[in-house]
């Protein structure tokens, strides 16, 4: 592609100050910082009309990072070691290359924030460079298009895990992600959602995600359907009707499998059992609490908790409650980080869900506590000490949202990936004696790193005998890539942003070999407990 996409379009008045902000803002990143600490104070900094081109300028120069530094290591006659100095270079190429920046606007504001930095010195050699490419643009463009923008130790490790879905991954790595919804089931539906959506102007379509479950008791199955929508552009939350009431969630497309796949294994589970005990669930590593509200939606609790706590929809498509089978439901969610976990509290209370509350129905209880060592203290006598299903959304590399998070490719290094997978399997090993036999857990990340993924479910299945992997029947599932132990969906899907090898086109489907939804890279597996 020749021509600069037209994703933003930087006002005539932009402050001065907007490159300084944001160099300051990616220096901070390379200090260790997370963009997600540093985008709220950077955009309040400014003023409306820089809030959008800073947004754009932070997250293009971050998505283009290693690809405009390697870039700029073939273009210097000398190497330039100053942080300060590459930064602003880089934050220049991608203007050049990337954004809809007049070239010299591009070059001249770039030399001037080289100089608000106290690098005065360094401006002849900014807009050297600078001047070079944009000569040449196509050039250049084609050049650091050609690669992946990863580190090379992880994109050496995507090349060992991925390497027939290589080129599409590592290009897709480098795009911005769709905004999917999730609509809250207790106030409104997707469908219904979607017309609210089209009265607002806001182009939107339903996607619908299937996968069957083969539970491990004889034969049966068990069917799940996720319906979502996806926004076609994507628009600020303020955009979205009654978002402040709770009527929808932003929340990734395979993010959303999570909840139905572990309440259907739960419901499929109470329908087969005789008496009425409580169950136990449990939700560890639940912070910001984006599973654990869509989990409270599907359990169907209320404030008012009149309509009862769990319904199964009938092959006519009716409502059943099963309430008489079950006492009263204990969901338990922990994390080990209290700024996260008043955010779950934050989220329950916009979606209008219970925030922890103990009543003849349900005890939900949210802790702030270490899952590799946390034990599980039931609150009703009558309990014994298992739960009857956990999600373990497990912390992770979060290299499947990297389009998300840009940052992750400059923050994360080759030994995380080892002290995470460490993380993990101690998790597991403490929760999993926590589980009933007959229990079902879910694991889960947002990584696409095979050591964290099934390769992690591998080794779990060989040191713990009472366990069994659960299958997801690949024929009736439209998501993720069959894996030994559960599936990985990687994000490749609709390439929005001028690199050349897979834009979505009218050859796409040829090009594109792994099923998609365009949602990010998680990893899911279901394990059953069974007595050995
Ligand atoms: C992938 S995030 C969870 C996202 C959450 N389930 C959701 O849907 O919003 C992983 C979480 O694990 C938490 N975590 C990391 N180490 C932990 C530990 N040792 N014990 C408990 N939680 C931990 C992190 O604080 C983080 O909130």
């Amino acid at each position: 592609m020749s021509n600069k996409p037209s994703n933003t379009t930087p006002n005539k008045t932009q402050n001065k100050n907007v490159r300084v902000a944001v160099i300051n803002t990616l220096l901070s990143i390379q200090q260790g910082q997370s963009l997600s600490s540093l985008l709220d104070p950077l955009l309040n900094s400014l003023n409306g009309d820089d809030k959008g081109f800073a947004h754009a300028l932070l997250l293009t120069t971050l998505r283009h990072w290693h690809a405009t530094a390697r870039l700029l290591d073939s273009l210097a006659d000398n190497p330039i070691d100053e942080l300060e100095v590459r930064t602003t270079i880089q934050l220049g190429i991608t203007q050049l290359l990337y954004l809809n920046v007049a070239d010299h606007a591009a070059i001249h504001e770039t030399v001037e924030a080289v100089k608000h930095i106290d690098y005065a010195r360094a401006s002849g050699l900014v807009n050297a460079v600078l001047r070079k490419v944009a000569n040449n643009p196509n050039k250049f463009r084609k050049k650091a298009n050609r690669n992946h923008s990863l580190p090379n130790w992880l994109a050496q490790q995507l090349k060992a895990d991925w390497r027939e879905h290589y080129d599409e991954l590592t290009q897709s790595l480098r795009q911005s992600a769709p905004m999917f919804l999730r609509v809250n089931g207790l106030q409104s539906d997707s469908e219904s959602y979607l017309s609210q959506l089209a009265e607002a102007e806001i182009d939107a379509e339903l996607v619908s995600l299937e996968t069957s479950i083969k539970t491990g008791d004889a034969d049966e199955s068990v069917e799940i359907e996720q319906q979502l929508i996806e926004l076609i552009d994507s628009v600020p939350v303020s955009r979205l009707p009654e978002f402040e009431e709770g009527i929808a969630s932003v929340q990734d497309a395979h993010a959303q499998l999570a909840a139905p796949i572990i309440q259907s294994l739960l419901e499929n589970k109470l329908a087969n059992r005789e008496g009425s005990d409580s169950i136990r669930l449990l939700d560890a590593c639940a912070a910001p609490g984006g599973k654990l509200a869509h989990w409270l939606e599907l359990l169907g609790v209320q404030e008012s908790e009149q309509t009862g706590l769990f319904h199964v929809k009938q092959v006519d498509g009716e409502k059943n409650t099963i309430n008489n089978n079950i006492s009263k439901v204990e969901l338990t969610a922990i994390d080990n980080e209290a700024p996260r976990i008043t955010r779950i509290f934050e989220n329950l209370e916009r979606l209008q869900l219970p925030t922890p509350i103990v009543n003849s129905k349900l005890h939900l209880d949210i802790e702030c506590v270490d899952a590799t060592s946390w034990q599980s203290q039931p609150t009703d006598k009558d309990s014994d000490r298992g739960f009857d299903a956990i999600l373990l959304d497990a912390p992770c590399t979060a290299t499947g949202v990297i389009r998300r998070h840009p940052d992750i490719t400059l923050l994360r290094t080759e030994e995380d990936v080892q002290h995470t997978a460490q993380l993990q399997e101690q998790i597991l090993d403490n929760l999993w004696p926590q589980l009933k036999v007959g229990g079902y857990l879910l694991y889960v990340t947002c990584s696409i790193l095979k050591q964290e993924n099934v390769e992690q479910m591998q080794a779990f299945l060989t040191r713990h005998k009472d366990a069994v992997a659960v299958a997801f029947d690949d024929e009736q599932t439209n998501w993720g890539i069959d894996q030994a132990v559960g599936r990985q969906c990687l994000p490749v899907y609709k390439m929005t942003e001028a690199l050349e090898p897979i834009a979505v086109d009218q050859d796409a489907e040829q090009k594109i070999t792994v099923p998609v939804a365009g949602g990010d890279g998680f990893y899911y597996a279901v394990l059953r407990k069974v007595s050995t």
